[in-house]
């Protein structure tokens, strides 16, 4: 199977510090490959180098069969790789349909001090709206941003960046500050959203990872010490012993 993102051989020292020490991991079509690791085994700095905003020191990234390794941040957005969740980009004073309008007037290439005329662009609106739809905020479309929860603004996220129409998703702990429900609402949302284009999921929250993950890598130390389902990482000594413990 082809991947649609892919790292071979990556390497970051910081000092003699190698954070990430030789990493290689494919995301395939129709996927959730979760990333799971303790503190500090490099997660953050991998997705760094995945989404271009850290140039790793050897090593390649590519992305639908191009290497972009080279390639800063907006190329890659604009090729389709969506990153949400690490800061809130949202603009909380707006209402969810001016946040998912920046987004598709992002999408469109069009300059932003047409923002006034963009609100009357059918086109746009319609890809606004049908993104809002797709992650089933299209009911509050006129509440302000800073009046949804914690939950639904993840969900806005989520809609912000389908109006990129993305070829895949890396997410950087998608449940933190979530309560239960919201966590099991967002659960079940990426379940279905792997539909519209993989996920990489960085997540610290072993209920959701073995919820939703197709395969999981276990990064320890800069270094994938095994990748596989949800039953094989359980059952792997090497991991049990580095990071899962009794929580296997
Ligand atoms: N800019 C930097 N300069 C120096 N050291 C860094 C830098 N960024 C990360 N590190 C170090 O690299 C290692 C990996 O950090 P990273 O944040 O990638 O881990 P992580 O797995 O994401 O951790 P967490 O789960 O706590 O978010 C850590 O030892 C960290 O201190």
């Amino acid at each position: 199977m082809t991947a649609v993102l892919a790292a071979t051989d990556l390497r970051k020292s910081f000092g003699a510090l190698k954070a990430t020490d030789g990493v290689s991991l494919t995301l395939r079509e129709g996927e959730i490959h979760a990333i799971i690791g303790p503190n500090g085994a490099g997660k953050s700095t991998l997705i760094a180098q995945l989404c271009g905003s850290l140039a790793p020191d050897a090593g390649t990234v590519s992305f639908l069969g191009c290497n972009v390794t080279a390639q800063p941040v907006a190329a890659r957005a604009r090729m389709g790789l969506a990153r949400t969740f690490q800061t809130s980009a949202l603009a909380m004073e707006d209402t969810v349909l001016q946040n998912a309008l920046l987004g598709a007037l992002g999408a469109s290439g069009k300059p932003w001090h047409f923002f006034a005329p963009v609100a009357r662009d059918r086109g746009l609106k319609g890809r606004a709206e049908a993104a809002l739809d797709a992650v089933g905020l299209a009911d509050l479309r006129d509440v302000r941003t800073a009046d949804l929860s914690h939950g639904q603004r993840r969900q806005l996220e989520v809609a912000v960046a389908l109006t990129l129409e993305p070829k895949a998703f890396v997410m950087d702990e998608p449940m933190a500050g979530l309560g239960q429900e919201g966590s099991a609402q967002l659960t079940s949302f990426l379940a279905d959203l792997k539909r519209t284009a993989p996920i990489l999921l960085v997540e610290h929250d072993m209920d959701a990872v073995f919820a939703l993950a197709d395969r999981i890598s276990v990064l320890v130390y800069g270094r994938i010490i095994a990748t596989g389902t949800v039953d094989e990482i359980r059952r792997d000594a090497a991991v049990r012993e580095a990071y899962l413990g009794d929580e296997a």
